[in-house]
C-alpha cells in the first residue's frame, strides 16, 4: 500500500476539521486508491506537529502535544510530506503566511491545496509557475467558493465549452446577510455577528460586507479558469453595507431579491474583466432561492449553453471536505501516473 502524508497549516475553524475529515475518509481511500492517506504534520502561528505515523483529528483540535516553535521555515525544514493543505489567514496585502508555506511546500515537491485565499490573489502567476517548473499540482476548491464547484465545474466539465460570462453568489456571509435582513427584518450588524458566531465570515467581516472576498475568488477563479491575472485593487466592489431599510422595502415592493454576486465577463478575445456587484434578481430567479449561506452560479457558454448550480453552503465541515475533494483529485492523478 503506498502512503501519501498530507500536512496541514493553519489550525483554525477550518484547519483544525480538516484532519478529521480526513480520517472519516481514509478508510475509503485505502479500499479504493490501496493509499495509506495520512496527517504527518500540522502547524499553527506559534506551534506544531510532526509525526510520521500519523497525527488524528483529535490530536490536531485537542493541540495538547504540540511543539512550541515548531512552525514557519523550522516546520518545513522538518517536514516530510506529499500534499501541503493551507488554511492559514487570507491576507490580500503581501499573502503572508500562506504564499511562503505554498513557496516551501512546493521547493519541497509537495502538491498543494489552497483553501487560504491571499496567497492566490497577491502571487498566483508565481505559484502556478512554481507549481509548473516543480511538476505539482495547485489546487484551489477551498479558495474559490469551496462546497461549490467553480473551478472544477468550469474546467472539467465545461472544458471546451468556451464559457462567455460567470455569474455568481461566492460569499455565504453576504448572502445570509442581504437573506436574513429581507427575509426577516434583520439589521446588519447582527446578520454579521450570526455569521461571525457560525465560523463562516472572515476573521475581520468587512472583508465579506465590503465584497473582498467575493473580489478575492473571482480573482482564483480567474486564475485557476482562464489563466488570467487579474491585480484585486482592480476589481470594482460594491459593499452590502449600503444596502438600507428603505431600499430593501422598495425591492419587496417590486418583487426583487438583494444579492452580492462576482462577475466574469469574457469579451471575444477572451479578456477577461471583473466585478463585484449588489444586485436585484427576480423571486424566481436560483439566485433568489439561495437562502442562509448557500450560494449559487449561473455560467453561459458558447457551445453548451447556459447553466445553474444552487447549494455549497458556506460551512466549516463543507470547507474542509471541499479540501478532502481536492486531496482525493491529487489522489487520482497519482495514483493512474503511477500505473502508467
Ligand atoms: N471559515 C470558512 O468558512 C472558510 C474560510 N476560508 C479561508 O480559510 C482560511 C482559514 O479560515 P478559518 O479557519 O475560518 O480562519 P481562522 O482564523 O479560524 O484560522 C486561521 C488559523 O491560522 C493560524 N495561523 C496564523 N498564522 C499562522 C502561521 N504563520 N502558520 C500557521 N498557522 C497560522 C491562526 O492561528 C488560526 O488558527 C482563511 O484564509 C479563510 O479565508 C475558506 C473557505 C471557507
Ligand atoms: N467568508 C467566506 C468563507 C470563506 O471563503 C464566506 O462567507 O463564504
Amino acid at each position: 500500500m503506498k502512503t501519501l502524508r498530507v500536512a496541514i497549516t493553519g489550525v483554525g475553524n477550518v484547519g483544525s476539521r480538516i484532519g478529521g475529515a480526513l480520517e472519516e475518509r481514509a478508510p475509503e481511500f485505502a479500499r479504493r486508491f490501496n493509499a495509506d492517506v495520512r496527517v504527518v504534520g500540522v502547524s499553527a502561528s506559534t506551534e506544531g506537529l510532526i509525526d510520521g505515523s500519523g497525527i488524528s483529528g483529535e490530536r490536531i483540535a485537542g493541540r495538547t502535544d504540540f511543539v512550541s516553535g515548531l512552525t514557519g521555515q523550522r516546520f518545513f525544514d522538518e517536514l516530510e510530506a506529499d500534499v501541503l493543505i493551507e488554511a492559514g489567514p487570507s491576507n490580500y496585502v503581501d499573502g503572508a503566511p500562506g504564499l511562503s508555506h505554498l513557496e516551501a511546500a512546493l521547493e519541497g515537491s509537495m502538491d498543494v491545496i489552497c483553501v487560504s485565499k491571499g496567497a492566490l490573489v497577491v502571487a498566483g502567476d508565481d505559484i502556478y509557475r512554481r507549481a509548473a517548473e516543480a511538476e505539482r499540482q495547485v489546487r484551489v476548491s477551498g479558495a474559490a467558493a469551496s462546497a461549490m464547484p467553480t473551478v472544477d465545474f468550469l474546467t472539467y466539465d465545461l472544458a471546451g465549452a468556451q464559457v462567455t460570462r460567470f455569474e455568481a453568489l461566492l460569499t455565504g456571509t453576504t448572502t445570509f446577510v442581504l437573506d436574513t435582513m429581507y427575509r426577516h427584518g434583520w439589521d446588519l450588524d447582527d446578520a454579521v455577528a450570526e455569521a461571525q458566531e457560525s465560523g463562516i465570515a472572515e476573521p475581520q467581516p468587512e472583508f465579506d460586507v465590503d465584497g473582498w472576498d467575493t473580489a478575492a475568488k473571482l480573482v482564483v477563479i480567474a486564475r485557476a479558469v482562464f489563466n488570467a491575472g487579474i491585480p484585486i485593487e482592480s476589481v470594482p466592489r460594491q459593499s452590502v453595507k449600503n444596502v438600507n431599510e428603505e431600499q430593501i422595502d422598495c425591492w419587496k415592493q417590486h418583487d426583487i431579491v438583494p444579492r452580492l454576486v462576482g462577475i466574469l465577463e469574457l469579451d471575444d478575445s477572451d479578456r477577461v474583466t471583473a466585478s463585484v456587484q449588489v444586485k436585484c434578481y427576480p423571486k424566481s430567479h436560483p439566485f433568489s432561492l439561495a437562502e442562509g449561506s448557500m450560494k449559487a452560479v449561473n455560467v453561459s457558454t458558447k457551445r453548451m449553453g447556459d447553466y445553474s448550480l444552487l447549494g455549497g453552503a458556506s460551512s466549516l465541515d463543507a470547507t474542509a471536505a471541499a479540501a478532502i475533494k481536492d486531496l482525493e483529485h491529487i489522489l487520482t492523478c497519482r495514483m493512474s501516473s503511477s500505473v502508467q
